[in-house]
């Protein structure tokens, strides 16, 4: 269900062109429905989303308002944006928007999810990841008492719960928007923790903490380190409630990068098609590259002697420095050289966060989820090229990684790959620069 609006647009405009697509809305999957631009061409997957031309008197259907100045809309089945301060309401058809779109952040849909016991069971059955933040507080412990901690995300409570238990903070504010809130309430008190955590149920960007705090720590990262995006609400939450000088848990945090051979995957969803039952399927191959390989692996387990070269850090945050804003669009650099002649199927990525410590000179606790320690929920992150190329020790594969936070799904974002392999070989993919574009939805 559309709104109509009429544009008040003095004459045509042309705007440029954002390569982003948003797959989500069901009622946006109408094969009909062309976005501003773009399409499939040799195998690889090029969508963009422009901002929508248009002309006095047209029609647009306002799909999505993700902010006032800015509108996702449609005309004559093209959607792209609209700049809202051209529209005026149509009187004709007051249609109620679509309201899948209207809450960008899905938070129905997340929060439900949280609500229930399946995350938050392999989140603590992560050893990996809980250690880490017991062994923050651990190692911090004598600094952290008579702090004020504010725990954000804290699901089960379990990191608050450390606090209380294992040093003497004056306060932790346990803060969870899920109905598992209520729940947390019940293991602080059955924990004999309540005189020092006070669990409040709600978003971290709209409750209100009686005091600013000493601490803030959260465990927010997603697959690929961002998704999700949960990371704007620590940073909203680190510019309200977070006092001057106060200590960040993480500190930073990297994207890392490596090219990668990944035989199995690569048999597993395309060489499956050549001799099938002795038959001939390779007709169905674009079809896997297309439904396999434009869309990240997550969940992927890379044995480290897949890895081509030395691992890249691509992108770093400084959780104290970071920006909001500077989520929209992260871009890295790489430069990899290729240690030995493989077949090279695609890249992989995993993150790692660093905690420093709250003493001067103390030991920094990493939690880091490459294939060289321990094994995480997260695992890592495998993006395939549409067709593996040969590689040689001596060769460079060099590029740029731009995250493109998507503008109306607020919690998914685009990965861009573009890269070029300069050959110690005359291997025909040499000149070719290669640009992927990864949905992560
Ligand atoms: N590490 C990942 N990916 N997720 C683990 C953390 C997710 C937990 O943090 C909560 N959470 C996420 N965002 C907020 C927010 N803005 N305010 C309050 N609670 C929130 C979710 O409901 C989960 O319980």
């Amino acid at each position: 269900m559309m709104r109509p609006v009429r544009s008040m647009l003095p004459g045509q405009i042309s705007l440029e062109v954002a390569p982003i697509r948003s797959e989500r809305p069901a009622n946006l999957r109408d094969p009909n429905l062309k976005t501003g631009g773009g399409g499939i061409s040799n195998n690889r997957v090029t969508c963009f989303v422009s901002q929508l031309s248009f002309s006095r008197g047209d029609r647009l259907l306002v799909h999505a308002k993700p902010s006032s100045e800015w509108w996702w809309a449609e005309l004559q089945g093209v959607i792209g944006y609209v700049p809202a301060g051209y529209l005026s309401q149509d009187a004709a058809g007051e249609e109620e928007e679509d309201p899948s779109i209207e809450d960008p952040w899905q938070d129905e849909e997340y929060f439900g999810n949280y609500g229930t016991l399946r995350l938050h069971l392999e989140m603590l059955s992560d050893k990996s990841r809980t250690e880490a933040y017991r062994q923050v507080i651990l190692s911090n412990s004598a600094s952290l008492s008579s702090k004020r901690v504010m725990d954000l995300g804290c699901g089960t409570g379990i990191i608050s719960l450390f606090c209380a238990q294992l040093a003497r903070p004056s306060m932790v504010y346990a803060v969870e928007a899920s109905s598992m809130a209520e729940y947390t309430r019940q293991l602080v008190k059955q924990n004999g923790c309540d005189e020092v955590v006070t669990v409040l149920q709600g978003r971290a960007e709209e409750i209100e903490l009686p005091e600013q705090v000493d601490v803030l720590v959260s465990e927010w990262m997603g697959n690929c380190l961002l998704f999700e995006f949960m990371v704007e609400s620590v940073l909203l939450a680190r510019d309200r409630w977070l006092r001057d000088g106060g200590t960040m848990w993480p500190s930073s945090a990297a994207l890392t990068l490596v090219p990668c051979q990944a035989d199995s995957y690569y048999a597993e969803k395309m060489a499956f098609w050549e001799r099938p039952y002795g038959l001939d399927f390779t007709p169905l191959q674009p079809l896997a590259q297309q439904e396999f390989f434009t869309k990240p692996k997550f969940s992927h387990i890379i044995d480290p002697c897949d890895c081509l070269a030395a691992p890249c850090d691509v992108i770093s945050l400084d959780m104290y420095t970071l920006q909001v804003g500077d989520l929209e669009q992260m871009k890295g650099q790489f430069h990899f050289c290729v240690e030995k002649s493989a077949v090279f199927h695609g890249f992989t990525a995993w993150f790692t966060v660093c905690f420093k410590s709250l003493e001067a000179g103390g030991a920094t606790v990493e939690l880091n989820t490459g294939p060289n320690s321990g094994p995480t929920h997260w695992k890592q992150t495998l993006f395939m090229l549409d067709r593996p190329v040969s590689v040689c020790a001596g060769d460079s594969i060099s590029g740029t990684i731009v995250l493109q936070r998507n503008p109306v799904w607020r919690r998914h974002m685009t990965v861009t790959l573009h890269w070029t392999i300069k050959g110690s070989t005359d291997n025909p993919d040499n000149a070719q620069a290669n640009i992927f574009i990864y949905y992560m939805h």
